[in-house]
């Protein structure tokens, strides 16, 4: 049988704009001879709706649009995520859904079995679990129909679990014959590689072809990466939707052809294009076309403006240079070449007078004394505002370039350099941007090679570098990685070979500054780990960490 993944690209709440979009991949399946269109997980609201699916005019909304598509679609079958209703009959009302239907009919309906609560996901929250796994009887196959992370407790391969059911070898006991899962997995590092893996696992061990159709697009913090596919029984790939953008490609199980496109090669490769959905995505669904980003001279505003470019256009990117008296020439000179080179729109704002305006009239408030963090803050909000005043006139979102490293220990300023409506590399440590920065520039110099090549500096005092606070990013980096993502302890740290006095000032950095990043714009998720959503700490506790 001939099937199309059909990874489409959902705006969380807009049903009728899903409903658009699912129409016309349907369409576009149809013309391809497909017997059957299988959508992602909740394609038809959005993942994840969150606390929209407490409101009943949504849920209404969202009945009526699963209705209109099963009464009108014409043709192949379709396998569709979404919202269910289970009538009140067992405690939380909705469901996490999949519904098989076909020229007026449904032919099955089954409930999500294992709900993700840990990380980012938090479906408990709204979902009852299902009860049984399903089998379609389709054409006298018998296809199981999974949600997700129902494949992710198999043998050992979970995420986060053991759960207590495992519907994969349930539907395999029952006598599956081939496996769809429907997902909406979002993106990591090498996340794509992970999932088809565990499908391979699978179908290796139950003998079964599978097809997994992937939610692509940004959605606040998170990135969908897409990467659908379709394996034989044996684990060969035989369809393979591109990553980070919308694709619908066939399979035919029976005689094993089907589309492959390449994945990406390197990280680098991978991250970019996260990152570039992640910017486009934000903006564009909050209804924003352009923004703009203050232009340092160094490398984080550097690789934030090459994927704000890549994301809206040039000509929707705006750059804006603001030197104080600490700002060395070549700063400037450097930041107007990469403008030059990006081809986008770049002025010059001096916030000396503005600084020294400052000074005078906080002078009587602030009293004497030498200058301190006050006045190297004054000037990170100077330009803050600056960007926002931009932002108000122009339309434009301005894109705060804080990477994880200080965002991990809050070298960044509140309402400064922070102010901002999305934190695009904030999930990025400092090591993986210039990474970013030297993948960019593989085949031509974008990022003029000085930035890359000059030692890292906030310049908000005289001859001021980050080492001169922290330690080398060599260092620092997985310290913080081994804390933040692996979660291991002072000792664990320690016992990996890290300086014992230094493990512990980086463990109080990130532990205090909890308060800095609560209040920081989203962030793109891009590792196993993010400040956001799947990272929930209290502000205002005393746990230290035991010696
Ligand atoms: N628990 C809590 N809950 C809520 N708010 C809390 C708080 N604790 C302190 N605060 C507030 O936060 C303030 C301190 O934070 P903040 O004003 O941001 O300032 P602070 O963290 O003291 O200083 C910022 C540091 O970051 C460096 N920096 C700035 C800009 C860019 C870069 C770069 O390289 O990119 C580096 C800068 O050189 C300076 O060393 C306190 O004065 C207080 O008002
Ligand atoms: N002279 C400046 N002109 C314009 N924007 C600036 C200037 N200095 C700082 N910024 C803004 O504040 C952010 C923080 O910059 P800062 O130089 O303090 O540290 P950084 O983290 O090393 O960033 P970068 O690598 O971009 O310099 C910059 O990325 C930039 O957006
Ligand atoms: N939507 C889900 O069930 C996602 C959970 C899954 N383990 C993933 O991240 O791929």
């Amino acid at each position: 049988m001939k099937i199309a993944l059909a990874q489409i690209n959902p705006t969380i709440g807009d049903l009728e704009g899903n409903v658009r979009n699912i129409r016309q991949a349907h369409e576009r399946a149809k013309e391809t001879g497909a017997e059957m269109v299988v959508f992602s997980e909740l394609v038809l609201s959005g993942y994840p709706p969150k606390d929209l699916l407490n409101k009943t005019d949504f849920l209404i909304q969202n009945r009526r649009a699963l209705d209109a598509l099963v009464q009108t679609l014409t043709g192949p079958a379709v396998v569709l995520g979404h919202v269910g209703e289970n009538n009140g009959a067992v405690g939380k009302r909705l469901t996490n859904t999949a519904t098989v239907f076909q020229n007026g009919k449904t032919l099955l309906r089954t409930d999500k079995l294992l709900l993700p609560d840990y990380d980012v996901f938090d479906e408990s929250r709204y979902f009852s679990r299902g009860e049984c796994v399903q089998l379609l009887d389709w054409n006298g196959t018998k296809v199981g129909i999974t949600v997700c992370e129902d494949m992710w407790n198999y043998a050992g391969f979970y995420d986060h679990g053991p759960y207590h059911r495992n519907p994969v070898q349930e539907l395999a006991d029952a006598g599956m014959q081939a496996l769809i899962n429907i997902s909406a997995s979002p993106y990591r590092t090498r996340r794509w590689h992970t999932r088809r893996e565990l499908a391979r696992h699978i179908v290796k061990e139950t003998g079964v072809p599978l097809v997994l159709v992937n939610q692509v697009g940004g959605n606040d913090d998170l990135v969908f990466d897409g990467h659908s596919f379709a394996l034989d029984n044996r684990g060969n790939v035989l369809a393979q939707a591109k990553g980070f953008e919308e694709d619908l490609v066939t399979v035919d199980w029976k005689t094993g052809e089907g589309t492959v496109h390449p994945a990406y090669e390197s990280e680098e490769e991978e991250m970019f294009h996260a990152l570039v959905l992640g910017v486009r995505d934000y903006l564009n669904k909050c209804g924003y076309a352009k923004a703009v980003i203050g232009l340092s001279g160094g490398i984080d505003s550097a690789v934030v403006a090459v994927l704000a470019v890549h994301a809206l256009g040039a000509d929707n990117v705006q750059g804006v240079s603001m030197p104080s008296h600490y700002t060395a020439p070549v700063s400037v000179t450097d930041a107007e070449q990469l403008a030059a080179n990006l081809g986008i729109a770049y002025s010059v704002v001096p916030i000396r007078e503005l600084f020294d305006t400052y000074k005078n009239i906080l002078a009587p408030l602030l009293g004497e004394g030498p200058e301190d963090v006050t006045e190297e803050n004054i000037q990170a909000r100077i330009r803050g505002n600056i960007l926002m005043a931009v932002s108000n006139r122009t339309g434009s979102m301005v894109l705060s370039t804080g990477n994880k490293s200080e965002m991990a220990v809050g070298y960044c300023t509140l309402y400064g350099d922070m102010a901002g409506g999305l934190a695009v590399i904030s999930d990025v440590p400092k090591m993986k941007v210039y990474q970013l920065a030297r993948w960019i520039n593989r085949n031509r110099e974008v990022i003029p090679a000085n930035i890359l090549e000059r030692p890292p500096t906030a310049e908000l005092r005289p001859n001021q570098t980050d080492q001169d606070s922290l330690p080398p990013y060599e260092v620092l980096d997985p310290i913080l990685e081994g804390y933040i993502e692996g979660y291991l302890s002072l000792q664990e740290l320690v016992k990996k070979g890290f300086d014992a006095e230094l493990v512990r000032e980086i463990i109080r950095k990130v532990d205090n500054n909890e308060y800095k990043r609560k209040q920081a714009a989203p962030g793109l998720r891009v590792t196993s780990k993010a400040f956001g959503s799947g990272r929930r700490l209290p502000i205002a506790q005393r746990y230290r960490p035991g010696e």
